[in-house]
């Protein structure tokens, strides 16, 4: 015997309504309730209802309002959305209002449906495929909210992104500093199946090598002199969630095989203690250093290396990811704006020009710190080129890392003085050597 449904189709065509009762009321064990609007389908719901049908296009209060009205009052109940409608965007909505299941109109619609609540019934299975449903459209959605970029760099690192949200395997990143490593990191844990469990990060480079093991795995009262209390390392913090292990390059060859074994054994024990403790813990690694060469100068150990590699995010230079510079720098100034309660303000095509033409050593950090001190300098609405400071001598090597017209290193360079003498052009003609006619000339012609 079936577990006993009650079941509301909420259809305001009277021959396809009945059509869908006769079929669904062929399981002695359900009882089934043709509604032909929303309304009454809501004054009934004393009734309690286990699944309702809903026809997408019902007069009056629409199949997507009953939807979202319904989702609101009870959250629990499972509904599926009955459309003409076969378009994917529409059915893609839907799901993400919450419709347990999305089905086209058609001649298998009565046995699809049947299926779909035979398949309601098991309602714990039920429950965790739409929780992963949503969870995987909430990934989709969180990932671009935190990690600003459209470029195809980037784009490739959300897909692998979702990949790991979706395993738990290992995941070790590498990129260069400011790259993001530690954002990827969260973001991936946040849109895990672990999110409601702990996020603990550890910065390898900062904790000094006598004190990593008890960091990382704890100790026992009395394990040393300065032992004075038993202390829960980082692993056991971790339990159930995610480790991330930042500078894994920068590991100690001591502390390299200890953690190598507690990775093998999936327990540890705590220093000076004999209690094993069983471990769940995914790992996500980073490092600016590049792994492979550290193997082959044996500062890293292989065996180690390959068990925490798992799935490997490389993430690009902000350099290589194009436009993102200058979608990043105008997130950047309205998140400062924010912040700090100012008027919005905007970056001139000047300032923008400059921006794009900067090599970024330090990556998005650098960025975010260039345009945060742009909008500080900036006297008004506008953050212009003189409000741009670089601190680093990333400029004048970009000039040979990106290839460019010699026109187009002229232009760069003669904004770049003119930049720096306050667009003083005497003073710019003198120290490039050329007439100041030339220099008027450009600037007339709008070329810098
Ligand atoms: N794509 C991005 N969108 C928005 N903010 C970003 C992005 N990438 C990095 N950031 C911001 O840039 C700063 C540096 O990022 P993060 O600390 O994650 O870099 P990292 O690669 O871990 O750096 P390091 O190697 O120095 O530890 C942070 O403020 C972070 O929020």
């Amino acid at each position: 015997m079936d577990v006993p449904f009650t079941i509301f189709i909420v259809e305001d065509d009277p021959w396809y309504g009945q059509l869908l009762h006769y079929h669904l009321s062929q399981n002695p064990d359900d009882e089934v309730y043709l509604w032909t609007s929303g309304q009454e389908c809501l004054d009934n719901m004393h009734l309690r209802p286990d699944a309702v049908t809903i026809d997408f296009s019902l007069p009056g209060m629409g199949g997507d309002k009953l939807l979202q009205t319904m989702r609101q009052r009870w959250p629990d109940l499972p509904i599926i959305i009955i459309s003409a409608q076969s378009k994917i965007t529409t059915a893609v909505e839907l799901l993400k209002m919450g419709a347990a299941d999305y089905l086209v109109k058609d001649d298998n619609t009565k046995d699809l449906l049947w299926n779909a609540i035979q398949k309601l019934r098991e309602t714990n299975c039920l429950r965790e495929r739409v929780k992963s449903l949503e969870s995987q459209l909430q990934a989709k959605y969180d990932f671009g909210k935190i990690i600003k970029g459209n470029s195809p760099a980037i784009q490739r690192i959300f897909g692998l992104m979702e990949k790991a949200a979706q395993t738990p395997v290992n995941v070790s990143i590498t990129g260069e500093t400011g790259t993001g490593k530690e954002l990827v990191a969260k973001a991936i844990h946040m849109n895990s199946g672990r999110h409601r469990k702990p996020y603990v990060a550890v910065n390898m480079a900062a904790i000094p090598t006598e004190l990593l093991e008890s960091e990382l795995f704890g100790h026992e009262k009395g394990a040393f002199t300065s032992a004075v209390a038993r202390k829960i390392g980082k692993f056991e913090e971790a339990n159930g969630g995610t480790l991330f292990l930042d500078e894994i390059g920068d590991l100690h060859p001591a502390i390299q095989s200890k953690l190598l074994r507690v990775l093998q054994e999936r327990e540890l024990q705590r220093v000076g203690g004999n209690e094993r403790i069983k471990l769940d813990v995914r790992l996500i690694t980073a490092t600016h250093k590049n792994l492979v060469e550290e193997v082959k100068n044996k500062t890293f150990r292989e065996d180690l290396y390959y068990r925490i590699m798992g799935l490997p995010l490389v993430l690009p230079p902000l350099r290589e990811r194009g436009q993102d510079v200058l979608h990043l720098a105008k997130y950047f100034v309205d998140e400062f704006c924010q912040k700090y309660s100012k008027a919005p303000m905007t970056l001139t095509p000047g300032a923008l020009d400059k921006l794009r033409d900067y090599n970024y050593p330090g990556n998005v950090r650098e960025l975010k710190t260039v345009v945060e001190l742009a909008a500080v300098l900036s006297n008004g609405a506008e953050i212009g080129p003189g409000d741009i400071l670089f601190a680093s001598a990333g400029q004048d090597s970009h000039f040979l890392s990106t290839e460019k017209t010699l026109r187009e290193y002229t232009r760069a360079i003669v904004r770049h003085y003119l930049d720096k003498y306050d667009d003083n052009v005497p003073q710019v003609a003198q120290t490039l050597d050329v007439g100041k006619s030339t220099i008027y000339k450009m600037i007339q012609d709008g070329e810098v």
